[in-house]
């Protein structure tokens, strides 16, 4: 069985307010990207890498990246994953992962990997949620307290049955209502495909915010001095 991991990576960063698109940033000596696409390569279990980036970047990224394929990404993340999903080469197993999630240990790919080969058409690590979560009025005021216990934090890699991810992102180009999804499970979910939830890893978080960014050179210091 083949799989091709997708990395959207065409975000612009806004909430980290570098000044360049987040996957470009540097961590520890090396862009977000680079740590991204080679935590992917070192798991062992992918056999093709489909980058999305900025346009303006897609030369750079292809000089950088000889063993790779780049496309130009779009305006939202989906638009993104869907730019990936067209170039890649066929496979069994697509898995879709943000450049913003650079420290993804590998025992994750191979967990997300192996839940899908072994017949779930759709595969997401999730974390239990640690707050209390409030829902608020537009003017901040409470309106209850939610119950935690069902709720996940779900994390990337995400992984699928290729065909059924094509078909998901083709049946969403035809419907009229342009909905948008924040991750590629809520794609397949809105479509009635059953969506399995993993264990997550605390390394696997989205590096989002300067705090964020710190906390990961850190951790990434960390493991150069072990
Ligand atoms: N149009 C977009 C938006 C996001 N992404 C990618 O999707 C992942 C998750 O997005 P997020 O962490 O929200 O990144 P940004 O959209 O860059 O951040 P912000 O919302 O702060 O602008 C990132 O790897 C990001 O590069 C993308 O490829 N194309
Ligand atoms: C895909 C994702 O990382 C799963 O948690 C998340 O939904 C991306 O959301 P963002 O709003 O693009 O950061």
């Amino acid at each position: 069985m083949s799989t091709v991991a997708l990395i959207p990576a065409a975000g612009r960063g806004e909430r980290l307010g570098a000044g360049l698109p987040k996957a470009f940033v540097d961590l520890a000596g090396h862009s977000m990207l680079h740590h991204a696409v080679r935590g992917v390569q070192a798991s062992g279990v992918v056999d093709a890498v489909v980058l999305s980036v900025p346009i303006d970047l897609v030369d750079q990224v292809r000089s950088q990246f000889s063993e790779v394929i780049v496309v130009a990404g779009g305006a939202e993340r989906s638009d993104s994953v869907r730019a990936a999903l067209s170039a890649a080469p066929p496979s069994d197993v697509v898995l879709v992962h943000d450049a913003a999630r650079a420290l993804t240990p590998q025992t994750l790919f191979v967990d997300v990997v192996a839940a899908v080969m072994a017949g779930a058409p759709a595969v997401v690590p999730g974390l239990p949620v640690v707050d209390t979560i409030k829902s608020v009025d537009p003017a901040g005021t409470v309106t209850g307290t939610v119950d935690r216990g069902p709720l996940r934090a779900v994390q990337t890699p995400q992984g699928f049955d290729s065909a059924m991810l094509s078909a998901a992102y083709a049946a969403l180009a035809h419907s009229a209502d342009g909905a948008q999804f924040t991750d590629d499970a809520g794609l397949v979910e809105a479509q009635g495909i059953p969506v399995r939830i993993i264990p997550g890893d605390p390394m696997a978080f989205k590096i989002t915010t300067p705090w964020d960014l710190q906390l990961a050179t850190w951790l990434l210091h960390e493991r150069t001095r072990a």
